[in-house]
């Protein structure tokens, strides 16, 4: 598992170390392993080191004082490189680190802007390293320019070379992921002491592309960490096995209300995605016309047009492809939310739900459903994510705030989704490919969410053995559904030599997806340290 931070705390696991009086040697840590990463991308893309040509941006803090140190390092091995200091002073030894070594520093100012933005965007790397996780607010004056033109001159070129962060891209807020424009978009970003949150989240996942984390000693003094990842590993310890003598009640059943006559293919879609993720049966609930569909497509599943009284199930999933004037099916996801079994509700039954709930109750908006949940909840005046743009802009302020107001579990949908409990408790999962954002790709994820709860249920002892307790449970069910989701989707892809995929392929995937995942775990390469591995 991948554990991440806020500045702050990172910030904090660094004091014991400064005021032993190694901050410096912390520094070197952090240029050395950015130096090292450069040099492994260099390399991956064909470049040859001696004669590349780097430029560093640096500001006049620390931040800047790893990108010149790790400037000096790169010099030494033969790189032309530039520096542009960007806030008139910068680290003192650090520059004259890189000076000693033969890189050349230029100030910034309006009239060499244009002139340095130029040679950033013609160099094999540029690294960003103007501010860090002491900076407030994002750039200005002339270094908003400089990454204004900088990126404008990247854009327009045929490029080679490529950007790396240096501990985040200057301008991504380290606790939330939220972006102060401009920002200079990173192909790498390399992180030190630990995986900053707001790399994790979106925009700022966006911003970093791979994210890379540099030890430099401070791991033992992190506390708990403010946000995390699942890796393949994880997934393949945590997914429920049947048990020698299960019977397919035993395994779990999961009740699906979904489905319309409008949207007849969310019901088949959901109903794919729970059988294709392990549950011992599906029973489908809903209008005579859509439950046709379901038998033809899914023979396995029991259909109904029953009441959610009249059917034993250990799950729910309500939602998919309901709309506002669907009133017999609106009611049964009434009916199974209020029945206190976990369950997990999608799309239309999102702007039904009752004002108050429980973390076993898992909501799964994307950004515009999650503006519409949140608007109806604070009213519209008082409403800071009033539509998906401003949700978006901040989407792990957006989950914990729904996850707060609602008391459900909220997982956000998107390139990193996010999950997020009440109690604190926050999961992000990047597994998938831009190919799912595709019709019904939801409405799958939907179904392997629901069959993971009816499988788990309120087995906590999955939870426990990540270290989370209490209400955080029901994240990690979320969160292993994502995860599980958005690898089959790729996997799904790549059979394909990475085009396009259907809702329906990323559900035929994930059987076999489960499969190659528990394998791992078996395989014992869970031991791994993750710490410094690349997040993806
Ligand atoms: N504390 C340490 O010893 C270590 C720090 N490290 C690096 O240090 C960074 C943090 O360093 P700092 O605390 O010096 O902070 P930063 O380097 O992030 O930036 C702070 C400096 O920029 C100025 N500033 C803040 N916001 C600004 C804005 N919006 N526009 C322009 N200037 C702004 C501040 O006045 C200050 O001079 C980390 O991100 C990491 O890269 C690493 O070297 C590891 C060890
Ligand atoms: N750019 C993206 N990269 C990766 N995954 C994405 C991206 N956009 C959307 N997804 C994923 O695709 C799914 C889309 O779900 P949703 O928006 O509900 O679609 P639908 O309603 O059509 O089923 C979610 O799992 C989401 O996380
Ligand atoms: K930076």
């Amino acid at each position: 598992m991948i554990s991440a931070y806020t500045g702050t705390q990172v910030r904090e696991a660094e004091q014991p170390l400064l005021a032993a009086g190694l901050g410096d040697v912390l520094m070197q840590r952090a240029a050395h392993g950015l130096a090292n990463a450069v040099i492994t991308e260099l390399r991956a893309r064909g470049h040859r080191l001696y004669g590349s040509r780097v430029v560093v941006l640096a500001g006049k803090g620390n931040n800047g004082g790893d990108g010149l140190y790790a400037g000096a390092f790169l010099a030494a091995r033969g790189m032309r490189t530039t520096a542009v200091l960007t806030g008139g002073a910068a680290h003192p030894a650090a520059l004259a680190a890189f000076r000693r070594a033969g890189g050349r520093a230029e100030k910034l100012d309006g009239a060499a802007q244009d002139g340095l933005a130029a040679e950033a965007a013609r160099a094999d790397v540029v690294i960003d390293a103007i501010l860090g996780t002491g900076a407030t607010g994002g750039l200005r004056g002339d270094a908003a320019g400089l990454v204004e033109a900088v990126s404008r001159d990247l854009a327009g070129a045929d490029r080679g070379g490529f950007v790396v962060a240096c501990d985040l891209p200057s301008g991504v807020n380290a606790d939330t992921g939220e972006a102060a424009e401009p920002v200079l978009r990173a192909d790498l970003t390399v992180t030190f002491g630990a995986a900053k949150a707001g790399l994790l989240a979106d925009p700022g996942a966006d911003y970093a592309g791979r994210v890379a984390v540099v030890p430099i000693g401070i791991e033992e003094h992190l506390p708990g960490p403010a946000l995390r990842r699942l890796e393949p590993t994880d997934l393949g310890r945590i997914l429920p096995h049947p048990a020698r003598r299960a019977h397919k009640y035993s395994r779990g059943v999961l009740g699906i209300v979904a489905g319309s006559t409008q949207y007849p293919g969310a019901a088949v879609l959901a109903c794919r995605g729970a059988l294709a993720a392990g549950v011992g049966m599906v029973r489908y609930l809903g209008p005579p016309a859509v439950a046709d569909l379901v038998r033809q497509a899914c023979p396995e599943v029991v259909c109904s047009d029953g009441t959610v009284a009249d059917n034993r199930v250990q799950a729910w999933l309500v939602g998919s492809g309901m709309g506002p004037g669907d009133h017999e099916q609106l009611a049964r996801a009434a009916d199974a939310i209020a029945s206190g079994l976990p369950v997990v509700a999608d799309a239309g039954a999102l702007p039904a739900l009752p004002s108050r709930l429980d973390p076993h109750v898992v909501l799964t908006p994307h950004a515009g459903e999650l503006a519409a949940l949140l608007t109806r909840l604070e009213g519209r005046d008082d409403a800071r994510f009033g539509d998906r743009d401003a949700v978006e802009a901040a989407t792990l302020d957006a989950a914990r705030k729904a996850a707060t107001l609602t008391g459900a579990t909220v997982l956000l949908k998107g390139p990193a989704t996010l999950v997020a409990a009440p109690e604190g408790t926050v999961f992000s999962q990047a597994d998938g490919t831009p190919w799912l954002a595709t019709a019904g790709s939801g409405d799958v994820l939907a179904g392997v969410i629901g069959a993971l709860l009816a499988q788990a249920g309120p087995g906590v002892w999955l939870s426990r053995s990540l270290g989370i307790s209490g209400g955080g449970h029901w994240t990690v069910l979320a969160a292993l559904g994502a995860s599980l989701h958005g690898l089959a989707g790729t996997a799904a892809s790549d059979a394909r030599s990475g085009g396009p995929v259907t809702a329906g392929a990323i559900a035929d995937a994930i059987p076999q997806t489960w499969g190659k995942v528990s394998m791992l775990s078996n395989s014992g390469a869970s031991k791994r340290n993750s710490h410094s591995q690349p997040l993806r």
